[in-house]
């Protein structure tokens, strides 16, 4: 039941209260922290499982778990939902969305080069992409999260990124406002933002010095190189390189080893023989950084439009991580490859590693990696391969040297060159020259500072000398509200509250009120035609600015399947105009079961009159889909255009407990009259209060039975255990009278 303060599984997130009085907040507590893994494993419904941690208190299971009593396995490793779009204050409730389905690792994307920013960003402007990291952004989202972790029963990380020429600063800010983990690679500077080489380095000193001081997780930027090579899987050995000089850099600096977590990603994808390459990398890897942790993320490089592919690539890529090992399992939305991650994608990807783990729960005990054949020699060529690249480094002149010569992210493997990698000026780049050399008397009176610092002896911490820097009195800190009064949460949430309190439904998927949409289509044409066509077909149906992010040759001549997104703002609805049907709550199938056991219930089925529609009977009568032999039912079946009559004798003559009709044929009111007129003639012969009467048919709703005077009616979409519940129901109800 939801504790006192929590919102409770039916009540939305209070995005406003959330909002309120920021000033005075400060985070429960800082640092990272894992799941908890029982060492005997975890026991769920029927199952004992081995490669899983502590349950939630509540949560989402996937689609199946209704047929295993709900169950819903945590995996053991952290499991991590990548977020990105441009409004914090949306982005809280998709954070509670992917926290219910089990992550507890939420990673945020920072708007478009916020790296580029000599400086921290105030108050909560839009951001294009991902968010504007601001002080209260991130303790609106870590607020967030104490709520949402509270109602999990699991904590959950913050993730944000140290890079860029304000990197200390946002250091510095990310430990005073307890974020958990961080990225925070200096390459990541030099390669893909270029910034100077060595203002990086120092800049990343006094960044991985600050962040070891708060116990935040360390995640590298090597992942960057998977996306950006010509050749993803021809990287490896750079990668481990690039691996190899974060790590080292970070424990020179003061880091601990258990707080450095290599970023690594299975490089390649189908149609490439995926485990041929991506499974002696892992091994590798693993292998040489032991004693690190591993942050597997999924393929990102050969993600595409279609979220299918998506779905069966990260599928694989969890995999590798079950057979090698996983700290932490980042999950990659599958329509990072079209659009802004949507929530319901980001879902998704939290259900691909639940579902794939629980899958292969255990997998350690039943398969072995065979090292003693080519998987071996690969292995061990990789790791050569690496530690060529690094004498050759050395060769050349050291680190900078190497970079200036473009070693990293050459589309060859080394020792191949194809001379087409990243190359930097070391004199060159962004905030080049910027880098001052302390005094040898230099001074600052505040903790976890990096490099020679002249503290005065017998002080217990250098910022006793001001009594006490932001990191140790976290009242020192200065909070900044909004600087701009129009591009604010507040301004925002004005517009939004429509669709956030109820009183409008709008679609949304990036942002709320935002009205996208998803059209799937098949279209029999070829592709040029084809794609034309669905954009003229959303636009016919209402929809603004369609655009195709998806399109799949089904057949070169024959046809497309065509996704088409675009946006409705002309279709909300208010809730308190819909009228909603009452949830039927079904009795267990096994209790179904049970009571058709007990009582060797039986029935007379056809369809009645001159009606010869069959199918939707059977459905409801076959085991094949869960039709009510599924559960013991002995049926009689007397077929189609059986006399009301008839199915009434039978059922005397048989001892059956119910009579299914079905009528499909509606014409002046056909229907209504077959069932009346069995309810009359079963009064009639003096059995209907001993027989259960019931009709189905794709024109007869629920509300039927109690003008026909039968036990109960059903439409579309019915399921035997539908109507055996109601069979059953009726039965007890007589006994009971
Ligand atoms: C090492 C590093 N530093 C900083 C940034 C962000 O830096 P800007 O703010 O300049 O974009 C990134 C970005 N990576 C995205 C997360 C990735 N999709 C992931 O799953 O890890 C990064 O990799």
């Amino acid at each position: 039941r939801p504790e006192p303060d929590l919102p409770g599984p039916n009540t939305k997130l209070d995005v406003e209260n959330i909002l309120t009085d920021l000033e005075h907040y400060h985070p429960r507590r800082k640092g990272w922290t894992w799941r908890n893994v029982p060492e005997e494993g975890v026991d769920m419904g029927d199952f004992h499982y081995r490669n899983m941690s502590t349950p939630l208190k509540q949560s989402v299971p996937l689609p199946a778990a209704e047929y295993f009593e709900n169950i819903d396995p945590q995996p053991a490793p952290v499991v991590t939902s990548e977020i990105a779009s441009g409004h914090f204050e949306d982005d809280l409730r998709r954070m509670r969305m992917a926290a219910w389905h089990g992550a507890d690792h939420i990673m945020v994307i920072r708007t478009t080069g916020q790296s580029h920013i000599d400086g921290l960003l105030e108050g909560t402007p839009e951001g294009i992409g991902g968010v504007p990291i601001t002080r209260k952004q991130l303790r609106a989202s870590r607020k967030a999260c104490d709520l949402i972790e509270d109602e999990v029963g699991r904590p959950i990380n913050f993730h944000s990124y140290v890079s860029g020429v304000a990197g200390p600063e946002v250091a510095v800010l990310f430990a005073e406002e307890g974020v958990n983990g961080a990225h925070q690679d200096p390459q990541y500077n030099l390669l893909y933002r270029n910034i100077n080489a060595y203002r990086s380095y120092v800049d990343a000193g006094e960044a991985k010095k600050v962040m070891a001081g708060a116990q935040i997780f360390q995640i590298d930027g090597a992942h960057n190189a998977n996306a950006t090579a010509r050749h993803g899987w021809k990287v490896m050995p750079e990668l481990m390189v690039q691996h190899g000089l974060n790590c080292m850099f970070s424990v020179l600096v003061g880091m601990p080893k258990d707080l450095i977590g290599l970023s690594t990603v299975p490089p390649s994808a189908p149609p490439a023989p995926k485990l041929w390459y991506d499974l002696p990398y892992a091994v590798a890897l693993r292998d040489l950084f032991s004693e690190y942790k591993m942050r597997a993320q999924q393929n990102t490089r050969y993600i595409e439009s279609d979220l299918a592919e998506a779905i069966r690539t990260h599928t694989i890529d969890t995999l590798i991580s079950m057979l090698t090992s996983a700290d932490i399992q980042s999950t990659i939305t599958p329509d990072e490859g079209r659009n802004l991650p949507w929530h319901h994608n980001s879902v998704r990807g939290i259900q691909t590693v639940k579902q794939t783990w629980a899958a292969l729960d255990g997998i350690k005990e039943m398969v072995t990696i065979n090292r003693e054949g080519p998987l071996g020699d690969m292995a061990r060529d990789l790791k050569e391969r690496a530690i060529g690249f690094l004498a050759e480094m050395l060769h050349v002149g050291g680190y900078f040297a190497a970079v200036e010569d473009g070693f990293f992210v050459d589309s060859a493997e080394f020792p191949e060159r194809n001379h087409d990698g990243i190359a930097r000026d070391g004199q060159g780049g962004i905030a080049e020259g910027t880098v001052v050399e302390r005094d040898p008397d230099y001074l600052a009176p505040v903790c976890d500072h990096f490099g020679n610092n002249s503290v005065p002896e017998g002080l217990d911490k250098p910022c006793d000398l001001i009594d006490g820097c932001t990191l140790c009195k976290p009242e020192k800190i200065v909070y900044i509200d909004e600087l701009d009064p129009n591009d604010s949460a507040a301004t925002r949430l004005a517009r939004t509250r429509p669709f956030r309190d109820g009183t409008a439904l709008r679609p949304e998927a990036e942002w709320a009120g935002d009205g996208v949409v998803l059209v799937q289509m098949n279209i029999p044409a070829s592709e040029d035609i084809a794609r034309e066509a669905a954009v003229e077909m959303a636009r016919k149906m209402g929809l603004t600015d369609p655009q195709v992010c998806n399109l799949q040759v089904l057949h070169p001549a024959e046809g497309c399947f065509v996704e088409v997104k675009g946006q409705v703002t002309h279709v909300d609805v208010d809730p308190s105009t819909l009228t909603i049907p009452e949830k039927i709550e079904l009795l267990p199938p096994d209790e179904l079961r049970q009571y058709v056991t007990d009582h060797e219930v039986s029935v007379v089925a056809g369809t009645v009159g001159e009606d010869e529609h069959s199918v939707g009977l059977r459905e409801i009568l076959d085991i094949k889909h869960g039709g009510i032999e599924k559960y013991g039912v002995k049926y009689r079946y007397l077929g189609t255009s059986v006399p009301v009559e008839k199915m009434v004798d039978a059922a005397i003559e048989s001892g059956a407990d119910a009579i299914l009709i079905s009528t499909i044929i509606s014409h002046n009111d056909i229907h209504r009259t077959m069932m009346r007129k069995l309810a009359d003639l079963a009064t009639e012969k003096g059995i209907r209060d001993k027989i259960v009467l019931i009709a189905g048919g794709t024109q007869v709703s629920r509300e039927m039975a109690a003008e026909t005077g039968l036990d109960a009616t059903f439409g579309r979409g019915t399921k035997g255990i539908d109507v055996l519940d109601a069979i059953v129901r009726t039965m007890q109800a007589r006994e009971e009278a």
